[in-house]
């Protein structure tokens, strides 16, 4: 049974939390919308049956008036991804059947019978609650929901109290079922965004792998357009890298290509994003800064490289800078301005920032 809660305490870090809610409504959507119409369907056949076995002083419209608005929010589900509302709308669902309970029950002399829906409830809804608090109301609603009905109409204490452990022993099953459905869900998302985070990652330095540093450059180039921001690109390449692993290994030239990363993304602020583009070639997009700000903070990079120690002297780069020049460039465009600039600093002696 501990093993079963264990996922909610793993899931602690708020911006993860927002994430798995999200994912789970994208999951559970669908499903939350066919049991919606199942309930409001099962409604409508329950009140019809009824009619049929007993007679009922309320008219048959006023029980069936709980269907249109059952409809209406069945209805309303079906495209709504966004969990807050996607929960408040499940437990209208639920307040709406206990309500149609309620009305059914009021003249009924066997009221057991109209109860049993109302134990079915917890059970058929316990595995879609998308957080721990819409559960909690919900068993609340759920357990609370028929007591007018018992309170208020002719029930004698030992129905009530039947009707209570009844309803203790659903909320108990519905508990398990539920716990176990967000563990199972929870770890199939862990397992999901490792695999993104793989796909995306670079394994030896942890930055972005180039394709990925491109989709996100893209995106973010869209963002400062909008904001009439400027933007520039770096591109960093480690100069005579060859020799390092000639004479010293792959494993000295690893050692090097981290201590380059760490460096870079020590020197990152709020907004830049660093990709590895290639073998010993990085790339650095810095929004809201223009060319000569952008060879500022290149040679600031340039120059705290060299407190990296290789084996044959300190690490040096080549960097080419180039700024985002109209609205509609792409990040390739602009990366290769910052690449050609890249080339230049190497034919001009390495060890250097040129600017396109
Ligand atoms: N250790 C290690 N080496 C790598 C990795 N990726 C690329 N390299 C090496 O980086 C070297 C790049 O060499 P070149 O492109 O010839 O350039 P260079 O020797 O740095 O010379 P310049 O760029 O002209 O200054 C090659 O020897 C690659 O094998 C890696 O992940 N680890």
């Amino acid at each position: 049974m501990h093993a079963l809660f264990k996922h909610l305490r793993q899931a602690d870090d708020t911006e993860q939390r927002r994430e798995y809610s999200h994912y789970l409504a994208q999951q559970m959507g669908p499903m939350i919308h066919a049991l919606m119409l199942v309930g409001a369907l099962a409604y409508l056949v329950a009140v019809t049956a009824s009619t049929l076995v007993r007679h009922s002083s309320l008219p048959l419209w006023l029980r069936l008036a709980p269907l249109a608005p059952l409809l209406l929010v069945a209805a309303s589900t079906r495209h709504v991804r966004q969990p807050r509302l996607l929960s408040a709308l499940t437990l209208l669902c639920v307040l709406l059947l206990e309500i149609g309970i309620n009305l059914n029950g009021m003249d009924d002399m066997h009221r057991q019978s109209v109860v049993l829906p109302g134990l079915l409830l917890p059970v058929a809804s316990s595995v879609v609650w998308l957080g721990r608090w819409d559960f909690v109301a919900a068993m609340l609603l759920c357990a609370l929901g028929p007591l007018p009905m018992l309170l208020f109409g002719s029930a004698d204490s030992a129905q009530v109290f039947q009707y209570l452990v009844y309803m203790a022993i659903a909320i108990a099953l519905s508990t398990v079922l539920r716990a176990f459905m967000a563990r199972t869900l929870f770890e199939q998302f862990r397992l999901e965004r490792q695999l993104r985070e793989q796909a995306n990652t670079d394994g030896l330095t942890g930055l972005l792998v180039r394709n990925r540093f491109l989709e996100l450059a893209q995106l973010a180039l869209g963002d400062i357009h909008r904001r009439q921001q400027p933007a520039c690109v770096l591109y960093l390449d480690a100069d005579h890298f060859k020799p390092l692993n000639d004479d010293y290994g792959h494993a000295a030239g690893d050692a090097a290509l981290i201590a380059l990363a760490t460096t870079m993304r020590r020197q990152m602020r709020q907004g830049d994003l660093i990709g590895r583009i290639g073998g010993e070639e990085f790339a650095m997009l810095l929004p809201g800064l223009d060319l000569q700000q952008a060879g500022a903070r290149a040679e600031q990079l340039r120059e705290s490289m060299h407190e990296i120690r290789r084996p044959d002297g300190p690490l040096t780069v080549s960097i080419g800078v180039a700024a985002c020049g109209h609205a509609d460039e792409a990040i390739e465009t602009l990366l290769a301005r910052a690449d050609q600039a890249m080339r230049q600093a190497k034919r001009d002696g390495r060890d250097r920032v040129v600017s396109a």
